[in-house]
C-alpha cells in the first residue's frame, strides 16, 4: 500500500543522516524541516520525500492533500509506568494539603499503596486500564512507548504486569518497550533493600529472562528505595541476562545513582531533577542519555531537571512522561514539550528533538523512529493548521494534533 502526503506545510525533524544516534548540546539547536513538501509511505515505512515543488511522478493508491498542516515524526515517551491499578486522588488531596511525597510514601501511601491494589486486580482487568491509557496517548501523538514494571512487587504481580505489556505489544500498532522495575519499592515482608534484591535476582529475573518478558531492567536508586550498590547488583545481574539499565536517579537526592548508571553502561538515566557538579561530568562522553520528566515536577511540585544546564554543558536531553498513578497521572507528551519550554527554557527546537530522536535512543528504538528519514516506521503526527512548529508548545494545554499514522495507518479511536 502507497500513500502520498501532499501539500504539506512543514514537514519537521527530516535527518537523512544522522551521525549518531542522538543529538548533544548545541547540535539540539537544530531542527531541520522542509517547508512545503511531501512525503510517501510505503508499507508502512516513509519511503520517501521532498519538496512540492520538484515533486517527481509518483504511483500511490492513497493520497491526502494536507492543504497547510504540518508533519512530524511521533513523540517517543521513553519512560511510563502505564500498567497500574486505580489511582491515588487521595494522595493529591494531601499533597494540597501540605504533606510531601516522601511524607505520604511514609504513612503507607506511593508505591506500596498502588502494589497492594495491583495485586489484587485480575489480569484482564488490568490489560483493559491500560488498553485504554494506551489509546489515549496514541491519540496525544505518542508512537512509541516504553512502559514498566514496578507496581508488582512480588513475582506473580510484576509478572502479571509484564505480561499485561506484552499482550499490549501484540495487539497496538504503537511500538513498546518492556522494563522490570521489581526494584521500585522495598516490600513489608522483607527487613531492607538487600535482601529484597537478592530475592529479585534469584527469584524473579530468571523468569522474567526465560520468557523474555522484557527489553530493560530498571532500580529506583533514592534515599529510603534502594541503594547504590543495590543498583549495582541490579544492574549487573540484568547485565548477565542481556537486560540494559534504564535508572530512576537523582529525583529527590543526589546519591551516585548516576556514576553507577554510567558505570554499568545504562541506557538512560532518568529524573535527574537534583544535579550535583561531578553527575554532569559522569554523563560527559558516555552513551547514557539523561532524561527530564517536567510533568512529574508539575505535579508534585519538585524542582525541575536542569534541563538547560545540561544541554549548555554538551550533554544530550530527552523527554518523557513518567505516566504513573502517584507522581504524573498524564501520558501528555504535548504538555512535556510545553514546560520543557517554559519551565526547563528550552527552545521549541531542542524540546522538539528531545521528544523525538533523543527520546528514541533512549528507549533503543532510534533505527526504526524518532525522524523523517527513509526506512523509518511512518510513524506520524499530522497537526492542525498551525502557524509554525513553535505553536505547539507555546499553545500549552493544547495538542493540535488532526490524525496519527502509525505503521503508515491512519489510526480511528
Ligand atoms: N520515583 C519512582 N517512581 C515513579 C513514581 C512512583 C509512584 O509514586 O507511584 C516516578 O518515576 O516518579
Ligand atoms: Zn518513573
Amino acid at each position: 500500500m502507497k500513500t502520498l502526503l501532499y501539500n504539506i506545510k512543514e514537514l519537521i525533524q527530516v535527518r537523512e543522516h544522522l551521525n549518531n544516534k542522538f543529538l548533544k548540546g548545541e547540535e539540539m539547536k537544530t531542527l531541520p524541516s522542509i517547508k512545503n513538501a511531501w512525503l510517501l509511505i510505503e508499507d508502512g515505512k516513509i519511503s520517501n520525500y521532498g519538496s512540492m515543488e520538484d515533486m517527481p511522478a509518483i504511483a500511490y493508491e492513497q493520497q491526502v492533500d494536507l492543504n497547510g498542516k504540518m508533519v512530524l515524526p511521533s513523540w517517543v515517551d521513553s519512560h511510563t509506568h502505564l500498567v497500574y491499578a486505580g489511582n491515588r486522588e487521595q494522595e493529591f488531596v494531601d499533597r494540597i494539603n501540605g504533606l510531601t511525597y516522601e511524607e505520604i510514601a511514609k504513612k503507607g501511601g506511593g508505591i506500596k499503596n498502588s502494589a497492594k491494589k495491583l495485586q489484587e486486580t485480575p489480569e484482564d482487568q488490568l490489560y483493559k486500564e491500560a488498553a485504554a491509557r494506551l489509546e489515549e496517548v496514541i491519540k496525544m501523538g505518542t508512537g512509541a512507548i516504553e512502559i514498566k514494571s514496578g507496581y508488582g512487587l512480588t513475582t506473580e504481580a510484576e509478572l502479571k504486569i509484564l505480561r499485561v505489556i506484552k499482550r499490549l505489544k501484540e495487539n497496538y500498532p504503537i511500538s513498546i518497550k518492556s522494563t522490570f522495575l521489581a526494584a521500585h519499592a522495598v516490600p513489608k515482608s522483607f527487613h531492607n533493600s538487600k535482601a529484597y534484591v537478592e530475592h529479585i535476582i534469584k527469584d524473579m529475573l530468571p523468569v522474567v529472562a526465560k520468557e523474555k518478558l522484557a527489553d530493560y531492567i530498571d532500580i529506583f536508586c533514592e534515599k529510603g528505595y534502594f541503594t547504590v550498590e543495590d543498583t549495582k547488583n541490579i544492574l549487573e545481574a540484568g547485565a548477565a541476562v542481556g537486560l540494559q539499565g534504564k535508572v530512576h536517579v537523582n529525583q529527590f537526592n543526589a546519591i551516585g545513582g548516576i556514576q553507577e548508571s554510567v558505570k554499568q553502561n545504562a541506557l538512560s538515566v532518568d529524573h535527574l531533577e537534583i544535579m550535583q557538579e561531578e553527575d554532569y561530568n559522569t554523563l560527559k562522553n558516555t552513551q547514557t542519555m539523561p532524561v527530564a520528566l517536567p510533568s512529574c515536577s508539575l505535579f508534585i511540585g519538585i524542582p525541575y531537571a536542569p534541563a538547560r544546564k545540561i544541554i549548555d554543558k554538551g550533554l544530550p536531553l530527552a523527554l518523557a512522561t513518567d505516566y504513573n498513578p502517584g507522581t504524573t497521572p498524564s501520558g501528555n507528551m504535548n504538555l512535556v514539550v510545553s514546560l520543557a519550554c517554559i519551565k526547563m527554557k528550552l527552545t521549541p527546537e531542542e524540546a522538539i528533538n528531545a521528544a523525538t530522536i533523543n527520546a528514541a535512543y533512549a528507549m533503543g528504538v532510534s533505527d526504526t523512529l524518532g525522524s523523517i528519514t527513509k526506512n523509518k516506521k511512518a510513524n506520524l503526527i499530522i497537526t492542525d493548521k498551525i502557524p509554525s512548529y513553535g505553536f505547539l508548545p507555546y499553545s500549552f494545554g493544547n495538542n493540535h494534533i488532526d490524525q496519527i499514522i502509525l505503521d503508515g495507518k491512519f489510526i480511528t479511536y
